[in-house]
């Protein structure tokens, strides 16, 4: 991981603008701010930089964890074979077309197949891909393959309900519209087992507390 996290790096050096390698992103966001017509150096401006790159570093940090590593760390032995749900995971994530951020909320099942993982490692490993410039379509693809791949399940299913801000405050700029995307892994694939999980997300709690 390490190795080719510093290859990938190496491979983003190589697509650096020529002349701008040695200028600190605090300084390319001060230039950024001037070129959108506002003064980098006015008293509520002159820290925005610095607040700017810690806020762009926490909303990206998902390209800086392993997801094998975070499952790998909790998974057991159980003889369940029934599905484990994990919805309403709230998420926030920036879509890389806009680098607007779009947020909603993520479910999650799978039926084991000999093997259950932490609980909380599922709102984990939806972290490490909303964590990064996104389309919905992709990230709802990698929790489910990122699940497969760690314990083989019979299935898995996500499901995304999200809000685009860059369909909302600006472009087409729809306050109502929502997108929801699916991933279905084996045995969700069939009918009833993929009716089960919807109708189970779909339930609404009564007692909400
Ligand atoms: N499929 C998909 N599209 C997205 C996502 N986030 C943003 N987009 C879309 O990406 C598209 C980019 O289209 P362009 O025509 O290149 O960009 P644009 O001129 O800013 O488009 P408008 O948003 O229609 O103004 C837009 O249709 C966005 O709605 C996403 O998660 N999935
Ligand atoms: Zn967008």
């Amino acid at each position: 991981m390490k190795r080719a996290a510093m290859s990938e790096a190496t491979a983003l050096r190589e697509h650096m603008i020529t002349g701008l390698e040695d200028i600190s992103t605090q300084d390319l966001y001060r230039e950024i701010i001037r070129r959108f017509d506002e003064d980098p150096s006015r008293d509520g401006l002159e820290r925005t930089p610095e607040r700017v790159e810690k806020a762009m570093t926490f909303l990206t940090k998902g390209y800086h964890q392993d997801p094998t590593a975070i499952l790998r760390g909790a998974m057991f032995d159980v003889d369940y074979d029934e599905m484990v749900l994990v919805k309403d995971i709230e998420m926030f994530s920036l879509c890389e077309h806009h680098m607007l951020p779009f947020f909603g909320k993520v479910h999650v099942a799978y039926i084991p197949n000999g093997k259950v993982i932490g609980l909380s490692k599922i709102p984990r490993l939806v972290e490490v891909f909303a964590r990064r410039l996104q389309v919905q379509e992709r990230m709802t693809r990698q929790i489910a393959d990122a699940i497969q791949d760690a314990i083989s399940p019979q299935g898995v299913g996500v499901v995304i309900e999200a809000r685009h801000l860059c369909m909302m405050m600006r472009g087409v700029e729809k306050q109502n519209s929502s997108t929801v995307t699916s991933a279905m892994v084996g045995v969700f694939q069939k009918q009833n087992t993929r009716a089960e999980f919807l109708s189970l997300v779909r339930e609404r709690r009564q007692d909400a507390f």
